[in-house]
This record gives structure tokens, C-alpha cells and sequence, in this order.
């Protein structure tokens, strides 16, 4: 992409309204823009990111046998009458009437419909196991909407919904949903640690809540210092083995590692004194049993192995999509703007032409960005008419990985400069030599 030809309005200051770093630097990044308290628009840049973010999700889920559909956000209140939520969500449910005076609403999460689909097309235990997921806007009348995305009112969501015949099968889903949040938020560069949690507004008993260590976060934790020592890595799973999804879970959810919710001192006390932690955490996501909550409200049975009627056994697996945009750069920034992990920044590398104009160094970036888009390379070329240090500036603060500098001099000798983001090191090598690296 050619900066000159792009929508990347980038801010000089930091907006007032900004309170945490990743607010601020969505807000100058150019990457989102409020239109309404807790709601935004997503400009180009950070579109694209969101995109990213949202095909690791797929992918993920994919990998761990799990069906992508897709709900409508507006949603008649007729099921949520039936299962009994729909007093119960209160002031967060946006409510609506259509021109019939029927009752609709913006969903705030996707149980009911769901539940109401499955039970329209499956009667038999034949059919299962079955876990449908989307990734959908959501809405939340949320009291105190806050520090940009993290907690909007409009946010996107990954749902996941697993409809089983028995307990022991919903919790092999259970810890087959923790392997696949694993490894989807280690793809985006993120340490999210598995916390006992409050099942809260979705009901049921086992919940765990995906925290990613912060002091700018909302939710108050307390854990092993050895559980930060845990990464899944890329090590080989069997999604449909019990004895593997449970072993990790397992080995990820034994130590103590809980949120101010289900905080328990006594045994906490039992954890090594020079291992224990407080600390605030970002909430990326969230993986519930229930049982048979909706199943039984909603009347959704199968005939079992004995002939007999039985409600299935559910859960329900959510993941932030919107909130990880922020969760990241909370992770990764520093005072010079964003870092982006190499796996979800949205352009590989940024190429500055220190003298635009010049036919030399014009020529040479040209160059660069063809070699670079054919190895599949997105290169974000700044090519205005800007002088270096503002290029420079705002090549930090968009937060690529890898920056070539390109100008006249440099070129005499016959090298540009290649800069890592991360480390800010910076090496002379050949033009060729630099696609050769980021390759
Ligand atoms: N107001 C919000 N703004 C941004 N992200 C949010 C907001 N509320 C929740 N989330 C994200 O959405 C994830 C799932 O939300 S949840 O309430 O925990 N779970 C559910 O709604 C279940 N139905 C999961 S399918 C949370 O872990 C959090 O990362």
C-alpha cells in the first residue's frame, strides 16, 4: 500500500479522552474512530488488523472441529422470554421495538438462538458431538463504557456454542475450547493465562476466564508465578483425544491462577510465599459449562443411545476479537507508539523514501515494494512528501515490525537500512539482502 493513497488520519497529540495507552494509540494510530459513546468505526488500518485477528480465530477453531455460521444481531425477545433472560440481562440488553411493536434487541450473546436452532434440526445423539461458533457484533448497554475498545459497547465477539450427550463429552469440549484459545492468542503474540472464574451472567459452574497480564486491566487476579512459565507452543494435539485436551488442561489450570471472583486466600496460602502474585489482567476471553441450563428452559433433547428423550449438555466459549486489538498493544508498545507481533501487524514493513522525487531512491523503493508484494509481503510505502523525521515518527507509531530506510546516500554505497521495531536495531545490508531477511 502507498501511504499517499491511503485513509491513515494520524494524530499529532493524544486525544483528552484517552485514559490507557492503547486507547491513545488506536486514537492517533488512526486505526478506529468514536462515533458514540462506547462505538466506533474501524478506519482502514485497523480493519485490517481486526481482520487478522478474526482469521487466526477461524483457523483455530477450524483446527478444533468447530462449525463458523453466522446469527443476526437483531434478535426478536420471544426466546429470551422462554429461557427466562430476558429481565434478567437488565439495563446492558439494548431493547427495540420494530414498526409492529414486536419486542427486538441487539443481542448481547447468542445462547437462545442458538439453542432454538439446534433444537429445530437435531432429535438424535447420532448427531453429536456438534460446536457452532460465529464472529459477530454483540451489544452492551455497559454503565461506564471505557478505555476504547476494551470495554465498548459494540464489540465483536467470537461465540462458540458445543452441544453434547453427556457431561464427561461437554467437558472434553470445554478443555478442547481452552487448547484451541491457547493456541489462537499465543499465534497473537499474547501470554493469556487460564483463571477460575465466576460464571456470572451465562450461568453454570465451570468457567474459566483468559487474562493477559496488565496493569491497565479491569479484573483483579492472583496466581502462581509458575503458570507465566506455561506456553502450548506447537506442540501436535489430537482435538478429538479426552486424555490430550484434559492433560493440558491439566497442565495449564493446576496451578493457582484466579480472578478476585472465586479468590481463594486459605489456598492461595498453599502456594510458595516468593511465587505468590496480585496483579490486574485484561479479560480476552471466556469458556463456560452449563450444563443443561438452555437445553432443559429451551426444550432442546435428543433420543439417547437407550431410546430415551434427554436434554443435551452445553457450553459456551467467547473470545473478544475487538477487546484484543487493545489487549495487544497493552502488551506491546512503547513510547514511541505500537509494536505489532509479526502475526497480526498489517503491513510486514514499511518502506521511507528519505528524498522522495529523487529518481535513485524513488526507483529503489519501487523496486523493494514489488520484490516485497510478490514474496507476499504487504509493504506500507511511505511515499509523501514528508521529511524524514515525520516519517519516521509515524513509522513508529503505526508499529510495523521492520522498517527500510531508503535515500540517495545510502544508496552510493549501494544499501539501505533495515530497522527492527521491536529492538530498534538497525543494519546497512543491500536492497536484495533486506527482502531476502524479511522473507
Ligand atoms: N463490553 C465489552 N467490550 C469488549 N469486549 C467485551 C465486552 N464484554 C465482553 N467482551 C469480551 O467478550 C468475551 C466473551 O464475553 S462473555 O460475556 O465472557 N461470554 C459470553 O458472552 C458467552 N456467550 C461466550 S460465547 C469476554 O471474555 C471479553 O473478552
Amino acid at each position: 500500500m502507498r501511504l499517499s493513497r491511503y485513509f491513515l488520519p494520524v494524530l499529532k497529540e493524544n486525544p483528552s479522552e484517552a485514559q490507557i495507552v492503547s486507547h491513545r494509540l488506536m486514537l492517533r494510530a488512526g486505526l478506529i474512530k468514536q462515533s458514540a459513546a462506547g462505538i466506533y468505526s474501524w478506519l482502514p488500518m485497523g480493519f485490517k488488523i481486526l481482520r487478522k485477528l478474526e482469521n487466526i480465530v477461524h483457523e483455530e477453531q477450524a483446527r478444533a472441529g468447530h462449525l463458523a455460521m453466522l446469527m443476526p444481531t437483531i434478535q426478536s425477545a420471544d426466546l429470551w422470554h422462554e429461557s427466562g433472560r430476558y429481565d434478567a440481562f437488565g439495563d446492558e440488553m439494548l431493547r427495540i421495538k420494530d414498526r409492529g411493536g414486536r419486542e427486538m434487541l441487539f443481542t448481547p450473546t447468542a445462547e437462545e438462538l442458538i439453542t432454538d436452532i439446534f433444537r429445530s434440526h437435531v432429535s438424535s445423539y447420532k448427531d453429536l458431538p456438534l460446536t457452532m461458533y460465529q464472529i459477530q457484533w454483540k451489544f452492551r448497554d455497559e454503565v461506564r463504557p471505557r478505555f476504547g475498545v476494551m470495554r465498548g459497547r459494540e464489540f465483536l465477539m467470537k461465540d462458540g456454542y458445543n452441544f453434547d450427550l453427556t457431561k464427561e463429552d461437554a467437558l472434553h469440549a470445554y478443555n478442547r475450547h481452552l487448547v484451541s484459545y491457547l493456541r489462537t492468542y499465543e499465534r497473537m503474540g499474547l501470554q493469556a493465562i487460564p483463571m477460575r472464574a465466576d460464571s456470572g451472567a451465562m450461568g453454570g459452574d465451570d468457567t474459566h476466564e483468559f487474562l493477559v497480564l496488565a496493569e491497565t486491566g479491569e479484573s483483579e487476579v492472583f496466581y502462581d508465578s509458575a503458570v507465566t512459565d506455561l506456553s502450548f507452543g506447537d506442540r501436535e494435539i489430537d482435538y478429538s483425544s479426552v486424555e490430550d485436551c484434559a492433560a493440558v488442561m491439566e497442565e495449564f489450570t493446576t496451578k493457582y491462577a484466579r480472578t478476585d471472583e472465586t479468590h481463594d486466600e486459605a489456598l492461595f496460602n498453599e502456594v510458595p510465599e516468593e511465587r505468590r502474585r496480585t496483579a490486574r489482567g485484561i479479560e480476552v476471553g471466556q469458556i463456560f459449562y452449563f450444563g443443561t441450563k438452555y437445553s432443559e428452559a429451551m426444550g432442546a433433547t435428543v433420543q439417547g443411545p437407550d431410546g430415551k428423550n434427554q436434554p443435551v449438555h452445553m457450553g459456551s466459549h467467547g473470545i473478544g476479537v475487538s477487546r484484543l486489538l487493545g489487549a495487544i498493544i497493552e502488551a506491546s508498545h512503547d513510547d514511541k507508539g505500537i509494536i505489532w507481533p509479526e502475526g497480526v501487524t498489517p503491513f510486514h514493513a514499511g518502506i521511507v523514501n528519505l528524498k522522495q522525487g529523487d529518481a535513485e531512491a524513488d526507483a529503489a523503493c519501487e523496486a523493494l515494494y514489488s520484490a516485497l508484494t510478490l514474496m507476499g509481503l504487504e509493504p506500507l510505502y511511505d511515499d509523501r512528501n514528508e521529511r524524514a523525521g515525520g516519517k519516521f515518527a509515524s513509522m513508529d507509531l503505526v508499529g510495523l515490525p521492520w522498517r527500510i530506510t531508503v535515500g540517495p546516500r545510502g544508496l552510493k554505497n549501494g544499501v539501505v537500512e533495515l530497522t527492527s521495531r521491536r529492538t530498534g536495531e538497525s543494519e546497512e545490508m543491500p536492497p536484495e539482502a533486506a527482502v531476502q531477511k524479511l522473507g
